[in-house]
């Protein structure tokens, strides 16, 4: 394949290693620097761009993408406000995108025992639900992407439960969750990667369930994985679509 990198920092650069291991080719990278001056003819000729950047660019790079005819894969987090919107303009316009907060194939079990777990413990209400996310100081999100599906994985099952609040470590707000709001605690340590937990506490115990990314190796890998799976398909795709755990 002939990738677009849109985005080199820490994932766009760990991205192009995995992609040239496993015989693509990167034939444009594309950062702050030089993003004004990117043109259609730069990007119509590749077969997928590969999005990293930052919450403030995804939209303005989905749209050049579809401008050029050009699949994209979204890493990028901190923009799924825009979701519904994204995705209407994609089918009606019959482009190809496959968006994730996370790559990993790790995340994505966990995503999927998330969901059984939450449909377990349902019918108990003396638990109460908690998520955590713990990742370093240059995250311009909160909470992550990836603390955002597993909440909505908890959403859809646990009735007690009927929307998330965030609230950030050090920031100097305090937020109390109401019994029916299920609280998301974002912390900022140093260069932690990524790191998950769900806790469903009673009085008499606790469940901890727990995933701890130790690279971001996973979450390139994956994205290139997307990128291949990607080609040759039309619509509106979310990375969960990838994995079968049922078969
Ligand atoms: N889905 C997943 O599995 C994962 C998602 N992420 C998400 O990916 C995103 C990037 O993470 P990370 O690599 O750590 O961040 P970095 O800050 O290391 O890199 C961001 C890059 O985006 C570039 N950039 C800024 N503006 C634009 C623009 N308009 N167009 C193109 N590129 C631009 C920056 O350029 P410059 O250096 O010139 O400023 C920089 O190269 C984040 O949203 C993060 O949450 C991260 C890991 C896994
Ligand atoms: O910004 C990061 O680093 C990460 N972002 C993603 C998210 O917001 O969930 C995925 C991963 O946890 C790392």
């Amino acid at each position: 394949m002939k990738i677009v990198l849109l985005g080199y920092g820490k994932m766009g650069q760990l991205i192009e290693r995995f992609a040239l291991k496993r015989g693509h080719e990167v034939v444009l990278i594309v950062d702050e620097q030089n993003r004004d001056s990117i043109e259609l003819e730069d990007i119509e000729d590749a077969d997928v761009a590969i999005d990293f950047s930052t919450p403030h660019a995804a939209l303005d790079n989905i749209s050049l993408c579809f401008e050029a005819n050009l699949p994209i894969v979204v890493g990028t987090t901190g923009w799924y406000e825009n979701l519904e919107e994204v995705k209407q303009i994609t089918l009606s316009s019959d482009q190809s995108l496959l968006y994730g907060s996370n790559f990993s194939i790790g995340v994505n079990v966990f995503f999927h025992i998330n969901k059984m777990l939450a449909k377990a413990i349902n019918p108990y209400k003396q638990y109460d639900v908690q998520v955590e996310e713990i990742h370093h100081i240059h995250k311009l999100d909160a909470p992550s992407g990836t603390a955002i599906t597993i909440a909505e994985g908890i959403l859809g099952e646990v009735d007690q439960k009927k929307s998330w609040v965030n609230s950030v470590e050090g920031s100097g707000e305090e937020v109390i969750a109401k019994p029916d709001e299920l609280l998301i605690e974002s912390l900022r340590i140093e260069e932690v990667p990524g790191t998950h937990t769900v806790l469903y506490s009673s009085e008499v115990d606790q469940i901890e369930f727990k995933h701890t990314a130790h690279s971001r190796e996973g979450f390139a890998l994956g994205a290139v994985i997307a990128a291949e799976w990607l080609q040759g398909k039309k619509g509106f795709f979310q990375v969960t679509e990838m994995f079968d755990f049922n078969s």
